[in-house]
């Protein structure tokens, strides 16, 4: 038992047997098992197959430096096993997301339809959330798993919609079937249309102060995915009203920090790429994760073709930047100036003497981007009256608290993720800074220049 860290004591581990299919074809799940009950009863406990009653410990994880890693990583084990199912499912989302810009841009044939506030949609963003539900709900049962995100079915429903719904169902199918890389068991049939329709629309909570729900944002940034450049796929765990985990997907971040800026011209690189050069690209993609309190953050590489992956996978830690001083430092804003100002943020840069370009950015990956240490302060400043939702911000902020990074409204308070899907009582507007003599700037200038701006 020589895998057991030594402080774990002498009792000997109790066999613990399971029938559960998924947990069975997740070894490293075992491990939570093991946490959650050590040290409360100092009385580790040994899971084993119900099958053929072999101990999975010993040999299997005797080998694998990395299960080592992941008990000491998280000592107190809360959340582990939340965690792991979380990565997996995003990372199983990332592939998918791929695969659909792929299409999108290099073959034009997705459908991109328009919502009600016309802001783009596409087969990606209701089969990663159907994917992610479907994933969460066999992990931990359809009664536990409660999800706010941001898709519905009722365009999917309508009448007219029955050769998009098809595309969806199968690219569900495709990608929980690609799923076993994680040790995601896929499901025994293909899933029909209703059980697809099911998985997207259970995701209908409404979060609030108590209890556990997920925050699911299946693509943010969908103008960037449909103009083939950043996106993100963000999901967090909010418990009574705190996010407790994070993990951010981030399929199109580059090598090459620069190409992170649309003006830089991400999607013109990309665009002047043939298919096949893109596909053997490597480097680019990664998903970002936190855990509350842990005060560690990791990144992990996106994986290319069908090596095995094993938790934690190549995780390295991250932190954010040590630069302080305004004359270096890079801020990230949104490409849309309809989502925040630009000449607002231009007049604050100006005001604490950045003097580094912007760097515009769609979607989540500014949080990953500071998070890495990319950038030093990212700034949202939407118009008046536009009530930002919780899953634009759960998963980033949690990620960039633990690299060290400081995150909060511009009047200094944290987000608040207990009131709803809205983060309700934002004041003014959303900085992120890589340390707090630089937030601390940044809020100072928007003081002295609120009452003169014109949001
Ligand atoms: N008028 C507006 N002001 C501020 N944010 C907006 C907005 N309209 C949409 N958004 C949000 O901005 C997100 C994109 O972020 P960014 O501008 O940083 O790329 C969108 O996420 P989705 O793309 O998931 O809908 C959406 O939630
Ligand atoms: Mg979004």
């Amino acid at each position: 038992m020589s895998v057991f860290p030594s402080n774990l004591g002498t009792k000997t581990p109790q066999p613990f047997f399971f029938n559960n299919n998924f947990l069975k074809t997740h070894l490293k799940l075992f491990v939570s098992f093991h946490n959650r009950n050590y040290p409360k009863s100092r009385n580790p406990i040994l899971c084993l197959p119900n099958s053929n009653k072999k101990p999975l410990f010993s040999d299997e994880m005797e080998k694998n430096s990395n299960w080592v890693a992941a008990i000491e990583s998280a000592p107190d084990g809360k959340y582990d096993m939340e965690l792991e199912v979380a990565v997996k499912a995003v990372h199983v989302a990332c592939l998918l997301c791929q695969k659909v810009q792929e299409n999108l841009i290099f073959n034009g044939n997705e459908d991109v339809q328009a919502k009600d506030d016309n802001s783009p949609v596409t087969v990606a963003d209701w089969s990663v959330q159907a994917t992610v539900s479907w994933i969460l709900s066999q992990a931990f049962g359809a009664q536990n798993v409660s999800v706010v995100a941001e898709e519905d079915i009722e365009a999917l429903s309508k009448s007219n919609a029955i050769s998009l719904l098809s595309s969806v169902v199968k690219t569900v199918n495709d990608s929980l079937s690609a799923a076993s890389i994680f040790g995601i068991e896929p499901p025994v049939t293909a899933l029909e249309t209703t059980q697809v329709l099911e998985a997207i629309s259970r995701c209908n909570s409404t979060g609030g102060p108590t209890g556990r729900f997920w925050v699911l944002d299946p693509v943010d940034g969908t103008l960037g995915f449909v103009h083939g450049d950043q996106y993100a796929i963000a999901l967090a765990l909010v418990e009574n009203g705190e996010v407790v985990l994070g993990v951010l997907g981030c399929p199109n971040y580059p090598m090459n920090k620069e190409w992170l800026d649309y003006q830089n011209g991400y999607r013109r690189i990309l665009s002047r790429l043939t298919k096949s050069s893109s596909e053997s690209w490597g480097g680019k993609g990664c998903v970002l994760y936190a855990k509350k309190g842990s005060k560690k953050a990791w990144m992990q590489p996106l994986v290319s073709g069908d090596k095995g992956w094993v938790w934690p996978n190549s995780a390295r830690p991250i932190k954010v930047s040590a630069i302080d001083n305004p004359i270096l430092a890079t801020f990230c804003e949104p490409v849309e100036k309809a989502n925040s100002s630009h000449s607002f943020t231009q007049g604050l840069a100006h005001s604490v003497g950045l003097r580094n370009q912007p760097l515009r950015v769609y979607s989540m990956v500014k949080y990953a981007a500071i998070a890495r240490g990319d950038a030093e302060i990212f700034m949202k400043f939407a118009r008046a009256g536009y009530k930002e939702k919780i899953w634009d911000h759960a998963a980033g902020v949690v990620i960039i608290q633990e690299a060290g990074g400081v995150v909060t409204d511009a009047g200094g308070r944290p987000l608040d993720f207990s009131k709803g899907i809205y983060l309700q009582g934002l004041d003014r507007g959303i900085i992120a800074c890589a340390g707090s003599s630089l937030h601390e700037k940044i809020m100072r200038a928007v003081d002295a220049s609120w009452n003169s701006s014109s949001l």
